[in-house]
């Protein structure tokens, strides 16, 4: 196909998922597999287009005064590639599969629009319902927040320290331009080409031998400062795919022991073969079984009860922009009220002086200062530690520099910390002296 060609794809599959809530991934999915002769670089370089127009809807939209598809994806061209005018008329040239040609108006939008006077809900491209939620997160920072969520984010990568030291694992991948992170001491970075597309991971020999996993830096912090020692009894409660149980198992040493939970048994799937190339050894899963309690044994027994909360995902907007146009008030609410619940599970779990480590990857106050305060309020046998003790604890004191301004916890966001946006917090059983 001509980048012309695949420009048209990517406005069909936008003005299929301006008619409803789907997940962009499925709908590209279903192009491909009715546009047979795409081949698997057409397809990456579509959906590298979708994803481009999805993150700056909002801000091209405005620029080009409509809100159709067409428009978005012209806007967008400019807004997230930088294309000149010329360039977007290029592709825009009528002939073939191209589209249609740039209309005058569309070409005066293009050298003239600009985004002045537009609302910060606009500027941030964000959905204009969750502006005073982001307000009440960031004040007048909230459109700036936006846009550096709006922005494309970089593969980073966890070197597995059970296998490599961070330059053993740069070495093997200077092709790939792997640089280290600013703040995870075990991170690499892989920058997007222009086109927007990241590296063939899967099929890198240090991938395959367990070197690195793939893991945005701030979800390696979040890793880091459960301050896990080697010897600890550790409860990942929402274990999922096993990102934050491989970081553990790691800075563990392979020494203690991690319990790795999810209670959709579904989810941990894909933890087994990760464990199996990172050299993991002190992980058991504990999958659910039906309404047995397959955790009864580790009551009182925690040195830290790890919960990675299901979470509106609010930080990772670089990564699935196509969230943030598909999320709906109800689902805060659901997600407000499993984490409570969550909170209130852990409990049991920790030993005297151990800590619930509490992390979303939401910006949302009501995910997370919020929720802390009102688990300190109905369990007083919990403290929160302060920031500079989560930092402390985590061998990252420097890290004290994020602490929340709301209150207990540390934030993390693609503007103050070039991470995806994280919270995470430390309750101790027992005073914090
Ligand atoms: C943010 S994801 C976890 C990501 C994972 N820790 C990682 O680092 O890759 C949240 C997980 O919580 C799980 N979850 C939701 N409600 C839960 C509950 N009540 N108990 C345990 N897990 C739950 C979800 O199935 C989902 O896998």
């Amino acid at each position: 196909m001509t980048p012309a060609a695949q420009v048209s794809a990517a406005i069909e599959i936008l003005e299929k998922l301006a008619d409803n809530r789907r997940p962009a991934g499925d709908v590209i999915k279903e192009w491909g597999l009715s546009h047979r002769f795409a081949g698997s670089k057409d397809r990456a370089a579509i959906s590298s287009l979708v994803f481009d127009a999805l993150r700056k809807r909002a801000s091209s939209a405005f620029v080009m005064g409509e809100n159709s598809a067409r428009a978005v994806m012209i806007g967008a061209l400019r807004e997230a590639r930088g294309l000149s005018p010329e360039g977007v008329g290029l592709l825009f040239s009528g002939e073939g599969h191209a589209p249609a040609p740039l209309t005058l108006q569309e070409r005066e939008r293009l050298e003239q629009g600009t985004l002045d006077g537009a609302p910060a809900h606009v500027r941030g491209d964000y959905p204009e319902w969750l502006g005073e939620k982001l307000e009440a997160a960031f004040g007048s920072e909230a459109a700036a927040e936006g846009a550096a969520l709006s922005a494309r984010a970089p593969v980073d990568l966890r070197v597995n320290i059970i296998k490599a030291s961070r330059d053993q694992a740069m070495a093997k991948l200077a092709h790939l331009g792997a640089a280290p992170t600013p703040l995870s001491p075990f991170g690499l970075r892989i920058l997007p080409g222009a086109d927007g597309r990241g590296p063939a991971l899967a099929a890198e020999t240090a991938f395959i031998k367990g070197l690195v996993e793939t893991q945005d830096e701030g979800s390696q912090l979040a890793a880091l400062l459960c301050g896990a020692e080697p010897g600890a009894q550790i409860l990942d409660l929402c274990a999922g795919g096993g990102g934050k149980t491989l970081a553990l198992a790691a800075q563990t040493h392979n020494r203690g022991q991690i319990y790795a939970f999810d209670d959709d048994g579904r989810r941990l799937a894909p933890i087994h073969e990760r464990l199996e190339r990172a050299g993991v050894r002190n992980v058991q899963v504990r999958a659910p079984r039906g309404k047995a309690d397959v955790l009864t044994d580790l009551e009182g027994r925690c040195d830290i009860v790890l919960i990675d909360a299901p979470c509106t995902g609010t930080g990772t907007w670089r990564r699935h922009p196509d969230a943030k146009w598909r999320l709906a008030p109800g689902a805060l609410e659901q997600r407000q009220q499993d984490q409570r619940e969550l909170l209130d599970q852990a409990v049991r779990f920790v030993k005297p002086k151990g800590r619930i480590v509490y992390v979303t990857c939401s910006l949302l106050r009501e995910e997370n200062e919020d929720q802390i305060s009102a688990f300190l309020g109905a369990h007083p046998a919990f403290s929160a530690l302060p920031a500079s003790d989560v930092a402390e604890k985590g061998g990252l004191p420097e890290l004290a520099r994020f602490a929340s301004p709301h209150g207990v916890g540390l934030r993390f966001s693609p503007l103050t910390s070039g991470t995806d946006g994280f919270f995470v917090a430390a309750l101790q059983k027992g005073d914090v002296v």
